[in-house]
């Protein structure tokens, strides 16, 4: 059995993690130079966003060959090494599986454009004529979800960009090809695997028209999935590894299934509903105050509703597709620090396995760029086009790109004050914002009092007590508009956590009696401190006193 309850997983995008062949591109050799940090950190598995040969259309997630690694990042010996070296550190690798769909450079994509029926059978192909699609779908970055192949007379689906085009996993032949491919990676050493978008392989058996939305509803948690999950585990012998599945616009009903280990599906998943509190009418691109009822709602039904059932959470803030948290729920400014570590602490003494971001253990914060040169994501730049066809301004369409854009993620990891923060020799192939002066690694490392330290502080946490990783959790004051407040429980173990989420004054109202308790840890400093009253963005971790007779 699978011992994870207790680690913590590490993200890193590689190509802007660290470049150590002065090509302005972060790759596997810049990991690592960067395996001390790491170690330092406290983390037990990191998982690596794709690396493999690609045209990097949408930075990788658009795979050509599954097991050869792109000249861009390094080579085999390089991830060899690299799987060697962090081993030597009780660090596993985790790689990122794109299995809902290939890059049209696949050669399988190519074979079936050149007309082989074996290979078409591979993706999901539709008669037509060019003016009638399949469906009425969207593509997830924008526009139809379907594209047209004139000399084959054919339409295929891909979900996300027009060079992804979506696998047939009704087709045996594809489940063996993806088995195979997770076999390989394990014998090369590899401890986990996520899954991308992983809940959206299984598709109807008849293709019709979305009246009420954009198609979603007709392959999200589809009707084969979760045996497709367990063929693909069972056949690839994965069981005993690491694994969590991206799971798209999913629902608690699904992750329950997918993450239960009677089920023998996956270890945990990713939800991303707490992450959209912030979009109005579900809308990621229209701006809204984040609804901090709903987000303490979500966590209640999600966090309690898989521990009745037995399913795991994978707990997350940030991700290479999300804007920094910081900017986002916290203020990147006057409480910098206080709301990164209060939410450090939100996160991390969860139920689930916590998962941190590259840069979000320094408080990184978004990109802010005010110019659409800057930009590189596909999905921003086909939104941005899109804003501006739907007749919003280009001042609109930047502010909104600015404070949604997947690229707020994707700069440069900011390692010292030096030019382009230590990332890069030359001109990065992403901007960096201008705080890498302050806002660095090698800063935070000498600071008892940084953002790092704290999360340092809240990893070591979780390996020293049990209730953390292994408890119950509760929601307190559940009805408190500003706090976020919750009691973990493992036998005669209990631990209350308190998250002001508001930037001013707050006060805790559940029935506890916090006198009973101590301060394990907090983000403020002794002096002011006030029972059950929070400072703007103040966490308190308090631990239930032993009664010694
Ligand atoms: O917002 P959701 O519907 O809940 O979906 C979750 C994320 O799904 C997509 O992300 C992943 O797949 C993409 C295609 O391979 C890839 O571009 C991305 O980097 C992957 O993480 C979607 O692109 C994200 O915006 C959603 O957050």
């Amino acid at each position: 059995m699978l011992e994870f309850k207790s680690k913590v997983v590490y993200q890193i995008y590689p190509k802007s993690f660290k470049d150590s062949n002065g090509d302005g591109i972060g790759d596997l050799r810049g990991i690592i130079e960067k395996l001390d940090y790491l170690e330092f950190l406290g983390v037990d598995y990191l998982w690596l966003t794709p690396f493999f040969v690609s045209p990097q259309n949408d930075n990788g997630y658009d795979v050509a060959d599954y097991r050869r690694i792109d000249p861009l990042f390094g080579t085999m010996e390089d991830l060899e090494e690299l799987i060697a070296k962090a081993d030597k550190k009780g660090i596993g690798l985790m790689l990122d599986m794109v299995f809902n769909h290939t890059s049209t450079q696949h050669e399988w994509f190519q074979k079936a454009l050149r007309g082989d029926p074996e290979y078409m059978d591979y993706y999901i192909f539709k008669d037509g004529r060019p003016e009638q699609l399949p469906t009425n779908w969207e593509s997830k970055f924008g526009g139809p979800a379907w594209e047209y192949v004139p000399y084959l007379k054919k339409w295929y689906l891909h979900l996300f960009d027009a060079t992804q085009a979506d696998l047939n996993w009704e087709n045996p032949r594809v489940r063996e090809e993806l088995k195979s491919i997770l076999r390989f990676w394990k014998k090369k050493g590899i401890k986990g695997f996520r899954f991308d978008v992983v809940n959206l392989i299984s598709k109807p058996e008849v293709y019709k028209d979305d009246f009420e939305g954009d198609g979603r509803r007709f392959y999200t948690d589809g009707r084969h999935v979760h045996d497709f999950l367990k063929e693909l585990v069972r056949d690839a012998e994965i069981e005993d590894m690491m694994t969590v599945g991206e799971m798209s616009s999913t629902s608690l009903e699904n992750c329950i299934r997918y993450s239960n280990p009677d089920e023998k599906e996956l270890t945990m998943c990713f939800n991303f509903h707490h992450l959209k509190i912030d979009y109005r009418d579900g809308n990621k691109w229209e701006l809204m105050e984040p609804d901090i009822s709903a987000l303490k709602e979500l966590f209640n039904i999600w966090q309690v509703g898989m521990q009745q059932a037995k399913g795991w959470n994978a707990v997350f803030w940030c991700n290479h597709d999300q804007p920094r948290i910081i900017s986002r729920l916290g203020d990147d400014r006057k409480y910098w620090r206080e709301s990164a570590k209060m939410l450090a602490a939100s996160i991390h003494m969860m139920r689930g396995t916590p998962y941190i971001y590259q840069g979000e253990e320094l408080g990184m914060t978004n990109a802010g760029y005010e110019s659409i040169d800057r930009y590189r994501d596909v999905e921003s730049l086909n939104y941005y086009d899109i804003m501006l066809k739907q007749g919003k301004t280009k001042k609109d369409a930047l502010e909104i790109l600015a404070a949604r854009s997947r690229d707020n993620a994707r700069t440069p990891m900011q390692w010292s004050d030096k030019d382009n923060a230590g990332f890069t020799e030359v001109e990065p192939w992403i901007s960096l914002p201008d705080n890498y002066k302050t806002i660095n690694a090698e800063a935070e490392a000498k600071d008892e009092s940084s953002i790092l330290s704290f999360y340092k502080k809240v990893i070591c946490l979780r390996k020293e007590k049990a209730v953390i990783a292994e408890g119950n959790i509760e929601f307190l004051d559940k009805r408190n508009p500003d706090v976020l407040a919750y009691r973990r429980m493992l036998g005669a173990e209990e631990i209350i956590v308190l998250c002001n989420l508001r930037g001013k004054e707050a006060v805790f109202n559940g029935n506890v009696e916090l006198t009973t308790y101590e301060k394990i840890l907090g983000n403020y400093a002794k002096e002011g401190e006030r029972l059950g009253k929070l400072r703007p963005y103040e966490t308190v971790i308090y631990e239930k006193m032993r009664i010694i007779p």
